[in-house]
């Protein structure tokens, strides 16, 4: 049970990945500050979240039903906490789309929306609330590097995670007058289930709508060179999470905090040139016109942004 001298963390999306390691992470913080309300939309999917649990299960963290889209399911979780207190909200669930948008039916690109985007306002709706009255709360949003800077053929997730970045900027200056602060975490590509399940619809599509010219740079340009973006640049979960659980515990959480810094060229290329040409001119050439140079690219971003050639320019 929640003890009042612990903060009650609620975490949505923890069957796997980065919301299951973040639940896990805090629920054995050494300083015990924690009570991790850990929630899922399917509790079938419960097992390895008891499994890397341990001691901690049902101790200073429990595991709920949740389904963000599901507005009952949102109330029901919340009708069943102690005063409705929720201290920080983790707003971790969240779905990814990828390939031409002329093959993707309109149901499923709302489906996108109705989880990134809706599920999010949906939890700080109901959370709210009860954070203003105490004047006190952090809400956490997994964001993604895509809600600063679009991919191709993620037109609609990066849209849901540029819509929830505005929602965010723009709640975070009100809600500063209530003592309230907002965290946006914006990982690059991570190894958890989530590539896997992406690659899973792509095999089960023939592209219905797309002409052969636009599959054929989805699934022999783009594909296999975000694959390689993976490999090579992908963090783990249990990296983001530690990335996650270090903002929750600031005394004044930043609004923003990327979790890779090999990433991090990419998304400031916007920012150096506000016409907008040098992000899409560079992201064009280095998949249509610098095939060969791909690799070479991937390496020298991990070559400038590496902790030893840091080392050499900043000596400490
Ligand atoms: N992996 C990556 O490369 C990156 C991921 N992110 C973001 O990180 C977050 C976590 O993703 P990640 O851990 O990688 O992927 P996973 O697929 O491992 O985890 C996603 C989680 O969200 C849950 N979920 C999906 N829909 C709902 C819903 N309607 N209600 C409640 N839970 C739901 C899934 O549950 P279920 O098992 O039932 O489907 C699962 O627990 C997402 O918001 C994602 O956009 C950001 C940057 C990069
Ligand atoms: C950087 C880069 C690419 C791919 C980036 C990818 C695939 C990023 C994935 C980020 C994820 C998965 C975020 C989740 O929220 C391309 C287009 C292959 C080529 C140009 C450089």
């Amino acid at each position: 049970m929640a003890s009042d001298s612990k903060k009650t963390v609620l975490i949505t999306g923890c069957s796997s990945g980065i919301g299951l390691k973040i639940a896990v992470q805090l629920a054995h913080d050494p300083q015990e500050r924690y009570h991790v309300i850990a929630t899922m939309r399917d509790l079938r999917k419960s097992g390895k979240l008891e499994a890397e649990s341990g001691h901690s299960l049902n101790k200073t963290l429990e595991i709920k039903q949740l389904d963000v889209t599901q507005e009952d399911s949102v109330k029901k979780c919340l009708d069943g906490l102690p005063d409705r207190k929720v201290d920080i909200l983790v707003n971790n669930a969240g779905v990814g789309q990828i390939g031409p948008i002329e093959s993707l039916s309109m149901e499923d690109i709302r489906k996108v929306f109705e989880t990134n985007f809706f599920g999010v306002v949906n939890l700080v709706k109901e959370v709210l609330p009860g954070m203003k009255k105490r004047g006190s709360g952090h809400i956490v949003v997994i964001s993604s590097v895509m809600g600063l800077q679009g991919i191709l053929f993620n037109d609609i997730y990066a849209a849901s995670k540029f819509a929830i970045e505005g929602f965010c900027e723009s709640l975070a200056v009100q809600l500063l007058k209530f003592n309230i602060f907002i965290s946006l975490i914006e990982p690059g590509p991570v190894n958890t289930e989530f590539e896997m399940k992406l690659m899973e619809e792509v095999s089960r599509s023939d592209f219905p709508g797309a002409d052969p010219e636009t599959i054929r740079y989805f699934k022999d340009i783009y594909l296999p060179s975000a694959h390689e973006i993976f490999v090579t640049l992908g963090q783990t979960p249990d990296a983001v999470a530690k990335a996650t659980v270090k903002v929750i515990g600031m005394d004044q959480p930043v609004f923003r905090h990327q979790t890779n810094i090999l990433y991090t060229p990419l998304t400031a290329l916007k920012y150096a040139d506000n016409t907008g040409n040098l992000s899409v001119r560079t992201f064009y050439n280095l998949l249509f016109n610098y095939g060969s140079m791909f690799h070479f690219s991937l390496n020298f971003l991990r070559c400038i942004t590496c902790k030893c050639f840091r080392r050499r320019v900043m000596p400490v």
